[in-house]
């Protein structure tokens, strides 16, 4: 079997180190352009335009409408060349990110990914998921370059909502059990080759900062505090969980995140929300002894995360809705065939078992 492992070239991490930009980018780059919605702007914007200054590489600013949306990345194509800018610098949440690895695709030059929050394991992969303009999922686009950097500023994703840091911590506990549901089926990663040892050793020692400093971390990202579990479990959530899907490959976790999204019902949630439904099912559909899936369910509930079909947003489904869900968790190009040779009823019986122990231990709170 041919094994295969990808990554961003570089990943720097720590309080303050968006004004690192400059030095970072100056070796390669003239001139950058910067995107990022309007709120992220007023956090980012003056620090990042000053530190490239500093460092001689020419800013341009340039507001991002929010969607990951073909429309929105060919305007700002037409930015990129217009400045004839050597770098694309993204800064914002999986969306802001996706767009400008999208638009570095088209228009050439570095790609620098600055995630304000710690919320999906968009900054480090080679892929984009493309909206339409009204925000429904189209398509996925796979490139051959990684972004080039991925710099993080603690301190930024510390003062963001507590929400999407506990979303990360969802997404990046499913990268641990997909990725090795995926190795014991021999299954494939994002590059359709095997996945390494060290994708394998990745995940878990993602899992395991989770575990070790995902209560603390939680509660000082609460106080918009930076502390070294912040650090461990941005991390986690940010270059483990990243380089761990990417090259460990998923399994059921997320396809039944987005059986979910076919619900309007839980388009309220996040991505990480509706991942953290998926796992518990995905071990239910191991058939996991009770007090693993207990254990998982505990410490999910510990860092305030839904464990419950209500919690996601869809109170009381009908067979109708579980049914869609299940149809769409495993519609044949879904990644949970990767790991499991599960049947809808399969997926339907797990996703009710998931439930309602989520909403047991919810009761014995
Ligand atoms: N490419 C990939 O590998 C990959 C992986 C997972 C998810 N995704 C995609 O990522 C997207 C979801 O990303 P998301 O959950 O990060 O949300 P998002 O990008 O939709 O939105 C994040 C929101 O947070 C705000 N925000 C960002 N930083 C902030 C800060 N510091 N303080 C306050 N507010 C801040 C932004 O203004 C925005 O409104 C989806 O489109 C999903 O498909 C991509
Ligand atoms: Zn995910």
């Amino acid at each position: 079997m041919i094994r295969s492992f990808k990554s961003p070239a570089a990943y720097v991490q720590g309080r303050d180190a968006l004004d690192q930009l400059g030095d970072r980018l100056e070796p390669v780059a003239e001139s950058a352009l910067v995107l990022a919605d309007a709120d992220v702007l007023e956090i980012v914007g003056d620090r990042a335009e000053a530190s490239l200054r500093d460092a001689d590489v020419e800013p341009t600013l340039e507001e991002f409408n929010g969607e990951a949306s073909e429309a929105e990345i060919d305007r700002l194509t037409g930015i990129a060349r217009e400045t004839g800018a050597d770098a694309i610098v993204g800064a914002g949440g999986g969306k802001a990110l996706d767009t400008a690895k999208a638009v570095r695709e088209n228009a050439g030059g570095a790609m620098v990914s600055l995630p304000t929050i710690a919320s999906t394991d968009a900054p480090t992969s080679a892929l984009s998921v493309i909206y339409s303009d009204e925000g429904e999922f189209e398509r996925y686009w796979f490139y051959e370059a990684h972004p080039d950097l991925v710099l993080v500023d603690t301190a930024i994703v510390a003062g963001a909502p507590a929400r999407f840091f506990r979303s990360g911590i969802a997404d990046a506990m499913a990268t641990w059990f997909e990725a090795d549901a995926v190795r014991r089926a021999d299954g494939e990663n994002f590059f359709g080759e095997g996945p390494t040892r060290a994708a394998h050793s990745l995940s878990r020692l993602c899992y395991d900062l989770l575990r070790e400093h995902g209560r603390s971390a939680v509660r000082a990202v609460e106080q918009g505090t930076v502390t070294e579990s912040v650090e461990a479990v941005t991390e986690a959530n940010t270059l483990l969980s990243g380089l761990g899907f990417e090259n460990g490959g998923i399994a059921a976790a997320h396809s039944i995140h987005n059986g979910l999204t076919q619900l309007e019902a839980a388009h309220g949630a996040t991505h990480g929300e509706k991942v953290n439904v998926g796992t518990i099912a995905q071990l239910v559909l191991e058939g996991r002894d009770d007090a693993f899936v207990d254990d998982v369910i505990e410490f999910s509930i510990a860092l305030g995360l839904p464990v419950t079909l209500e919690e996601v947003g869809v109170d009381d489904p009908s067979e109708d809705d579980l049914e869609r869900v299940a149809r769409a968790t495993v519609d044949e190009g879904e990644t949970i065939h990767n790991a499991f040779d599960a049947s809808v009823e399969e997926v339907r019986d797990a996703l009710v078992a998931a439930d309602d122990l989520g909403a047991r231990r919810r009761a014995d709170d």
